[in-house]
């Protein structure tokens, strides 16, 4: 049976444990998550574990990601089924920090959401996070990581702070963790893409790895949130994988129109009872929206089931 990974909770010792590690010559793999671990995160787990010496994986939800009209109070969790599953692949050191952030956390998502404010744009006319409102607006963290455009498209136009949380917090924990590699989900494409170039931009001396969608056996991309759904929610939402397979069929055999493409995927979620919020195209690095593929591209949807949005996209490889 494999040990029980080290559980640490203070970003102190998780520094000097890494540190401790890495002083003995020791390779660190990380694989950041927000928990409610399903098999999507521990593909990037075993990914990760065979990348180097030693596997951390974080668990946090973090506040500074979610606008206060979001489902950060709604996100499931369930810690100790996570460490378990941690322990069977042999993960090493398991992060759940308390004092991410020295400010404003207090309790956790339950301080955070009773003092949250309505909106996500504060008094200051600047964009407003759980952890923000927590504090105070105005008040504790201010330094903010934005990757000015790849942050605009995409889930960044309606998710307006979604983007600089999570550069900031992936930043914070690279500086905590001090990995030499990071691996990251292709789920969450856009997100991908901001961790890479912020890495380059910024010169943070880890390797990203992308790591592929793992899905149901129904083709359903496996999401925390899928708990979320009802069981006909559940089935609505298998439209969104079968649009997409079907709009990379007509991209890759029938030389459809980009526009031709995107309504076919907006025409059958809508059917199914699916709410977009946007399906875009866009070139598979920059994600620039294309116009016709003649090159690596990316078909990128979000779509609300009931009260729960769900991300996916299909590589188009020309
Ligand atoms: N089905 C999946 N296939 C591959 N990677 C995944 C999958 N689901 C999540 N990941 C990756 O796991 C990491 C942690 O993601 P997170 O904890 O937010 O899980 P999640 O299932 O994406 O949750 P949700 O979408 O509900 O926020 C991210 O890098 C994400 O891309
Ligand atoms: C990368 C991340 C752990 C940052 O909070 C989160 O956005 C996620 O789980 O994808
Ligand atoms: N997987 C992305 C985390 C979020 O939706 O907040």
């Amino acid at each position: 049976m494999a040990s029980e990974p080290e559980v640490i909770r203070d970003k102190t010792a998780m520094r000097r444990w890494s540190r401790s590690h890495r002083s003995k010559g020791k390779t660190l793999a990380f694989v950041p998550t927000m928990g409610f671990l399903h098999e999507g995160h521990l593909a990037l787990v075993r990914a990760a574990g065979a990348l180097a010496d030693l596997t951390v994986v974080s668990v946090y939800v973090n506040p500074g990601q979610f606008a206060p009209s979001e489902d950060l109070d709604a996100y499931p969790a369930d810690l100790r089924g996570d460490l378990h599953k941690l322990a069977d692949l042999g993960v090493h050191a398991v992060f759940c920090p308390t004092n991410l952030y020295d400010y404003g956390e207090g309790g956790g998502r339950g301080e955070v959401q009773a003092r949250r404010t309505e909106g996500a744009v504060g008094s200051s006319g600047l964009p407003v996070s759980c952890l923000e409102a927590a504090a105070g607006d105005g008040s504790g963290h201010e330094t903010w990581v934005r990757v000015e455009k790849l942050e605009r498209g995409l889930c960044g136009m309606s998710r307006p702070v979604f983007f600089r949380g999570v550069a900031t917090v992936v930043a914070k924990l690279f500086n905590i963790v001090e990995p030499d590699i990071a691996v990251f989900g292709k789920k969450d494409y856009q997100q991908w893409r901001i961790i890479c170039r912020m890495v380059r931009d910024l010169d943070f001396a880890v390797k990203i790895i992308g790591s592929e969608i793992v899905r149901e056996s129904d083709g359903l991309a496996m999401s925390s949130r899928n708990v979320r759904l009802s069981p006909e929610e559940r089935e609505k939402a298998l439209s969104i994988y079968k649009s997409l397979s079907k709009a990379k069929y007509a991209a890759l055999h029938e030389q459809s129109t980009c526009q031709e493409l995107k309504s076919l995927v907006v025409q059958l979620v809508t059917e199914a009872g699916g709410i977009i919020d946007y399906v875009e195209i866009v070139e598979q690095e920059s994600l620039i929206p294309v116009e016709e593929i003649n090159r690596p591209a990316v078909i990128c949807i979000a779509a609300w089931f009931g009260t729960v949005r769900l991300i996916d996209n299909m590589e188009i490889n020309p």
